[in-house]
């Protein structure tokens, strides 16, 4: 075994790739493009290093192109998912054992394989799979994964070297960070491959095994994520992939002894009825169970008087449509003083106007499809309702088409009413609502947003009068777990804004923090003595007495 304390590169954040028109990356996404649309492949399960194919069968088709096939998947059962927990133990010895500096070797090398030779393969399968434009696509699926892995391996090492302050004279005390006794369960969410790519590497690098079940509309870009991992190094059974319904994967792992941590990503009532179901079947595992689940949103923008107007509308339009509104983070609600709003919808409109809707393979389209029917259904049905209820104005958008893929145009409703139904819930689409307020009432409204909702993940106050700014700031510390000023609510960076919000939104262990990797260990407290007192006595026991 090598010795010393090795230091790890200093990560820096992966530079964006721009994709104009005549760059060299353009060209080679588009060929990536060409080459996933132009054959049919299938995708294999990954348990135990090992390809698990069934006759049971799941299509993959881009969003924005439905009857297209891109692939089909081998859909497991519950057994499979007996056979992901059994592989993950059975390798649980040697790669707890694996010296720290290795693992960070393996995902150091993943990163690079990223921002390398797969970088194109990976943003291609977002673009199909997911219906993500190109520069979405990379600032997910590329950079910030490679930020995940290489900020995640420097917090490793920052970890591994906080150590007890204090060892008095004869004595030595140490910390070890064990990895947490049997195996995590990564479940993750359909909108962003970097999520995917996280929730099982993160418990993975801290020494754990996981079980890893995808959301079966991220498969495509799952399957290329194996691959990374397996070039990288990573020794077979450490990760398992599978792809199992949700309350299949539950009732295995939910009631396996050896259960020791959720690391989980999507909607808040899926996250609150795994909670339940741990709860009540905490008498069956080893040890306490990690839980960490970041969730839902529902989150605001609020534009005081003293606003600019051009930048308030494009966090506006921005923060609200990009990716469809599909992000956690992506502003729902917006709350606008009268004073500012006739230039700020001046704006809104103009450049709405311009948003070009297709599939991903024409960059020109700023505006995809949503992710599949039963969103663009749920979706459909508040429009249809908006469209009847008084006091709602469709001041843009309403329409919506899914015969060739799930496109709908980007809506923005006015509304009477700030607790409007879709002021409040979370419709997780290209659906923002917007509510216009008297200058004069900016402290009832800053009331309003925090107690409009169950949620707290992200918000942004748009001012230029510093009071105001203050105000908001501290009004609405509880309301998000990441905050904005002068910004759109959109596009946390890993190693800038540690992401995560608490109240409805989740856990608030921010992704791509120590904070996040704290989770996966279980620290174990060594204390050394090197003269051991050899006399129970205590001095004021004299053998007189
Ligand atoms: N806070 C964040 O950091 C963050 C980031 C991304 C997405 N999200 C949230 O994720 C949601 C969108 O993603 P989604 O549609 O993939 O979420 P989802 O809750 O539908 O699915 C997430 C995962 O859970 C699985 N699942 C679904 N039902 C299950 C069940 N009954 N038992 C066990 N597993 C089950 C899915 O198959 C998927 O793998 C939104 O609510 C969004 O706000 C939050
Ligand atoms: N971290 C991303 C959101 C991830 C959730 O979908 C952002 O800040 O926009």
């Amino acid at each position: 075994m090598l010795k010393g304390f090795f230091n790890v590169p200093i990560p820096v954040n992966e530079p964006i790739l721009g994709y104009a028109p005549g760059s060299k990356e353009r060209e080679l996404l588009k060929a990536a493009i060409a080459d996933a649309r132009s054959k049919q492949i299938e995708i294999p399960m990954h348990i135990a290093g090992k390809e698990v194919h069934t006759d049971n069968k799941g299509k993959v088709t881009p969003p924005h192109d439905h009857q297209h096939i891109l692939g089909q998947y081998s859909k497991g059962e519950k057994a499979h998912v007996t056979q992901a927990i059994e592989a993950a133990l059975a390798a649980k010895a040697n790669w707890e054992n694996l010296a720290w500096e290795h693992r960070a070797a393996i995902f150091l090398k993943a990163a690079d394989l990223i921002a390398g030779p797969y970088r194109y393969k990976l943003n291609a399968a977002t673009m199909l799979g997911q219906s993500k434009n190109a520069y979405q696509a990379e600032i997910d699926a590329a950079c910030e994964l490679i930020d995940f892995l290489r900020f995640n391996v420097s917090y490793m090492s920052d970890i591994y070297k906080q150590q007890p302050p204090v060892s008095p004279k004869g004595s030595w005390n140490r910390v070890e960070q064990r990895p947490l006794e049997g195996f995590v369960f990564a479940l993750t969410p359909f909108n962003f491959t970097a999520i995917a790519g996280n929730l099982p590497t993160s418990a993975a690098m801290m020494g754990n095994v996981v079980v890893w079940k995808p959301a079966n509309t991220q498969i495509y870009a799952a399957n290329v994520l194996m691959q990374i991992f397996k070039e990288a190094g990573l020794p077979d059974g450490v990760i398992n992939l599978v792809y199992v319904s949700g309350p299949d994967a539950g009732d295995v792992i939910f009631s396996h002894p050896d259960f020791a941590g959720i690391h989980f990503t999507g909607s808040t009532g899926v996250f609150q009825n795994i909670w339940k179901t741990i709860g009540n079947n905490i008498h069956k595992f080893k040890t306490y169970p990690r839980i960490v689940g970041e969730t839902g949103g529902k989150d605001f923008i609020l534009i005081h008087g003293s606003a600019e107007a051009e930048s308030s509308s494009t966090a506006i339009i921005r923060g609200a449509f990009e990716y469809q509104g599909q992000k956690c983070s992506a502003a729902s609600r917006v709350y606008v003083a009268k004073s500012i709003w006739p230039k700020v919808k001046e704006y809104m409109l103009r450049d709405l106007a311009t948003f070009k809707m297709g599939g991903t393979e024409d960059f020109g389209n700023f505006i995809n499809a949503v992710i599949d029917e039963n969103s663009f259904d749920k979706l459909t049905k508040y429009i249809d309702e908006a469209k009847k209820d008084k006091g709602v104005e469709i001041m843009a958008g309403g329409g919506y088409d899914k015969s060739k893929g799930y496109f709908i145009e980007p809506t923005v409703l006015v509304v009477d009413d700030p607790k409007y139904t879709t002021m409040c819930e979370e419709l997780f689409g290209p659906v923002l609502t917007l509510y216009v307020y008297e200058d004069k009432d900016f402290d009832q409204v800053l009331e309003i947003i925090d107690s409009t909702s169950i949620y707290a993940l992200t918000g942004a106050v748009i001012a230029q009068d510093r009071y105001a700014i203050e105000k908001a700031s501290h009004a609405l510390r509880n309301a998000a777990g990441n905050f904005y000023i002068n910004d759109k609510c959109t596009g946390a960076v890993v190693g800038q804004q540690p992401f995560g919000g608490a109240r409805g939104s989740g856990t608030n262990d921010k992704a791509g923090s120590m904070i996040n990797l704290l989770r996966w260990v279980s620290p174990r407290a060594i204390k050394e003595t090197f003269d051991p007192p050899k006399d129970y006595r205590y001095p004021f026991l004299s053998s007189n007495d």
